[in-house]
């Protein structure tokens, strides 16, 4: 698949799920390629005056930083107790909607904020698509910097091969937005995604990780059908 047919599918479900959004409504706004393109289609709309009176609630510095140059108004979670949508991305999306995320390393804010939304939207490309979890994509661990040692020990006794995520742009490891580190998990297999989710967190030092078990409410996929793009929502 081209960049540019990623592109199209990106922004085609991402507009979509902008399109949801309604006047008044306070949002989760996601982190990643394709959330940017819903935090542009938002800010457009509001521009347009096709919608008014939103609030946005950043789940990562990202977030808040493309919300500020799109005018979108932000809140925090100390201003609300909860959110009528989320709209965020994914890395993988099994057939029952469960997730793994934190490509962006910022899976530990996105799961406290899409988790608090009477509805949580996910936008993906239909090359998220897997038929089981862990199938193309490790599991992201958000670790406490002191504690990587022993989380890594103990994520290889569960069968998992961690390896510390390094910055692409910059030498080192990357750093998350709470000033921790990120074990990307490598598991042969995960038979039961929900229980690896609460061992995985059991770990003394570990914040949070990216497996995302029935919190999910609607996936919209962008794809590339007779080379026009289309969104189709999982059944
Ligand atoms: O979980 C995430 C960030 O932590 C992203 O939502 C996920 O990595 C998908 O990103 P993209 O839309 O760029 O493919």
């Amino acid at each position: 698949m081209s960049e540019d047919a990623v592109k199209q599918m990106k922004q085609a479900v991402a507009k979509a799920a902008a399109d949801r959004v309604q006047s008044g409504m306070i949002v989760g706004l996601g982190t990643g390629s394709t959330t940017a393109f819903v935090i542009q289609f938002l800010g457009d709309r509001l521009r347009k005056g096709e919608l008014s009176h939103i609030s946005g609630v950043p789940t990562s510095f990202q977030a808040s930083v493309l919300a500020k140059k799109y005018g979108i108004p932000l809140v925090t979670l100390d201003d609300v107790e909860k959110l009528d949508i989320a709209i965020d991305g994914a890395d993988e999306v099994d057939p029952a909607k469960n997730l793994i995320k934190g490509g962006g390393a910022a899976h530990t804010r996105e799961k406290i904020v899409d988790s608090l939304a009477d509805q949580f939207l996910v936008v993906v490309d239909s090359s998220k698509l897997v038929p089981k979890l862990g199938a193309t994509f490790p599991v992201p661990v958000e670790v406490l910097p002191f504690a990587v040692a022993p989380v890594t020990h103990a994520l290889k006794a569960l069968g998992g091969q961690p390896e510390l995520r390094m910055g692409v742009k910059k030498d080192g490891p990357v750093v998350t937005d709470q000033g921790n580190l990120v074990l990307d998990v490598k598991f042969e297999d995960i038979p039961n995604p929900a229980e690896l989710e609460k061992t995985i967190n059991n770990i003394p030092g570990v914040v949070e990780n990216g497996l995302f078990v029935n919190v999910a409410d609607v996936i919209l996929i962008g794809e590339i059908v007779d080379g026009q793009p289309r969104v189709r929502e999982m059944g």
